[in-house]
């Protein structure tokens, strides 16, 4: 049984197209007034699924396990997380059509009202009881309610919580809405928790940024899901993400990395994958690792595992029994990809003990954590449409920004690009950091005014540069949002491949899609 908005007649879809204002709605009251006499609500919709964790536990006989139907009453007891004037003065606003279930964040510092249902899936689980059919759930709910939500936060036990957003990172196929995985490491109810920071900050991470990704969201940064890993039981600071930046840092003000965030290459439509896989595994090498163990592990149905080696990759070279059950498991079509044992760094072709594992038919896994590597086989492994070797390319593809591919050709940086270099001298700024802030106040302009005139060639020459063509300018329209008014149906679908995203909403809450609506494109 799950609590939480029903499958029908949920929310209305682009409230901006269909709101009916009602007097009472202090959002809709304050905003700005858009073409047809409809007011422009700032606010959003953000669906939280409570899957466990200590964020939601209570201390039983046994130890601290979750309790089913207590965290919404208890966030509505804290102001930080939920206004209840706000609450009752809209109680007849659309968005509070579930008002068990349904909270809303004070009024956040970008003039937005975060309104957030939550849905708690039955039964809540300790995440060291997560199975694959959990992550299914959570896949299915999120398709589910997809269209209906500007983004999603799921609260889930930190213990196997970087098994969960690495597979979801995979399950997601051509996400274009922002997933923000949280919880936390001492549960919410208690005086000194990090629960109510780390809801609050994925809340409004999800509800207030454009960022397609399943990420993670823990002690004030925000990681790609499947870049992370558990490296403390007992801090606040319990996750790290070795080799990749964070996403956003959240201090004194939310800071995005924009350069690192993931461009879905695509226009196709947003679904899930829940086959996955389920005959892989993880196998760390030590020394003296038996051989029978290897051949054991290796058996059918085994049909795939990531081998956990040393440092940049590498295996015993001497010994030959190791490598002949390997070498017997690849003939028979298993998979195995190599993954490193150190928390930092990737496999390379440096030493000659790494090179015959190359030899006996391993997979190079690059910088990936085994944790996205076990996903990332057990999702590839379920694709039954492929072929062996195609399974094998793919692997070694860079699907959802899990490892980092060399680039072959040398790549022209945005610091290379002679306009911007040129003020740069003009202005006398010669260091890095000055550097960016040009360009960084530079390209949303340069980019909608190139979509304002229909330059493809300039807004390409500055994509490829490294410019984020989902910029916002100063009122945030992206430009996206300009060729969609303007009807360039060329530049649209440049801005679409490129992977800008469809779902950036202006200072009046409208999304591209609104504009060519509006204007009969
Ligand atoms: N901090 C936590 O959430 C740990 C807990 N055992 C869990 O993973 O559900």
């Amino acid at each position: 049984m799950e609590a939480g908005p029903p499958s029908a007649g949920g929310f209305p879809l682009g409230r901006a197209l269909s709101c009916t204002p009602r007097p009472a709605c202090p959002q809709r009251l304050g905003s700005l007034e858009l073409g047809g006499g409809c007011r422009a609500p700032v606010q959003v919709r953000v669906l939280v699924i409570n899957t466990g964790g200590t964020i939601g536990m209570v201390e039983e006989e046994k130890g601290l396990a979750p309790e089913p139907n207590r965290l919404v009453k208890a966030l509505k007891k804290m102001p930080m997380l939920h206004d209840e004037v706000y609450a009752k003065e809209n109680k007849h606003c659309d968005c509070f059509k579930f008002p068990d279930n349904t909270l809303v964040l004070p009024l956040s510092e970008q003039k937005k009202r975060i309104v957030y249902t939550i849905l708690e899936l039955s039964p809540l689980l300790d995440s060291s009881n997560m199975t694959t059919d959990d992550w299914a759930k959570i896949a299915r709910n999120i398709q589910k309610y997809y269209e209906q939500y500007d983004g999603f936060v799921i609260l889930h036990g930190t213990d196997t919580m970087a098994y969960t957003a690495s597979a979801l990172s995979f399950m997601c196929e051509n996400l274009g809405k922002t997933i923000v995985l949280t919880g936390s490491q001492v549960p919410i109810y208690e005086l000194r928790n990090d629960g109510r920071a780390n809801l609050l900050g994925a809340l409004l991470i999800a509800g207030q940024f454009v960022i397609p990704e399943v990420c993670l969201y823990f002690y004030h940064k925000l990681y790609r899901g499947n870049r992370v890993t558990k490296v403390d039981a007992g801090s606040f600071n319990a996750f790290s993400s070795p080799n990749l930046p964070p996403l956003a840092n959240a201090e004194v003000d939310i800071t995005v990395n924009w350069e690192t965030v993931w461009r879905a290459n695509t226009t196709k439509k947003f679904k899930v994958h829940t086959n996955m896989n389920r005959n892989v595994g993880l196998l760390r090498i030590f020394p003296g690792i038996n051989a029978a163990t290897v051949k054991a592990f290796l058996q059918p149905p085994m049909e795939g595992i990531v081998l956990e080696t040393y440092g940049t990759g590498n295996a015993p070279n001497n010994r030959q029994d190791l490598l002949d059950e390997l070498k017997k498991a690849t003939d028979r079509k298993v998979v195995i990809l190599n993954c490193t044992q150190c928390l930092r760094g990737s496999v390379a072709a440096v030493y000659a003990t790494g090179q015959t594992l190359t030899a006996v038919g391993v997979i190079p896994g690059g910088d990936m954590t085994p944790e996205a590597a076990l996903a990332k086989l057990s999702y590839t492994l379920s694709k039954s449409h492929l072929s062996w070797e195609e399974k094998k390319e793919m692997l070694s593809e860079n699907l959802r920004g899990e490892m980092t591919v060399v680039p072959t050709g040398a790549k022209i940086s945005l610091t290379d690009s002679k306009f911007i270099q040129v003020i740069a001298k003009s202005l006398s700024v010669s260091c890095k950091e000055e550097l960016e802030a040009i360009r960084d106040a530079l390209i949303p302009s340069l980019a909608c005014a190139a979509a304002r005139t229909g330059d493809t060639d300039a807004l390409k020459a500055i994509g490829e540069m490294g410019g984020n063509l989902s910029c916002e300018d100063y009122d945030g329209r992206t430009p996206l949002h300009i060729a969609s008014s303007e009807g360039n149906l060329q530049l649209v679908e440049y801005l679409l491949k490129y992977g800008t995203t469809v779902y950036a909403k202006d200072m009046f809450g409208a999304t591209p899609l609104k504009y060519a609506v509006q204007f009969r494109y």
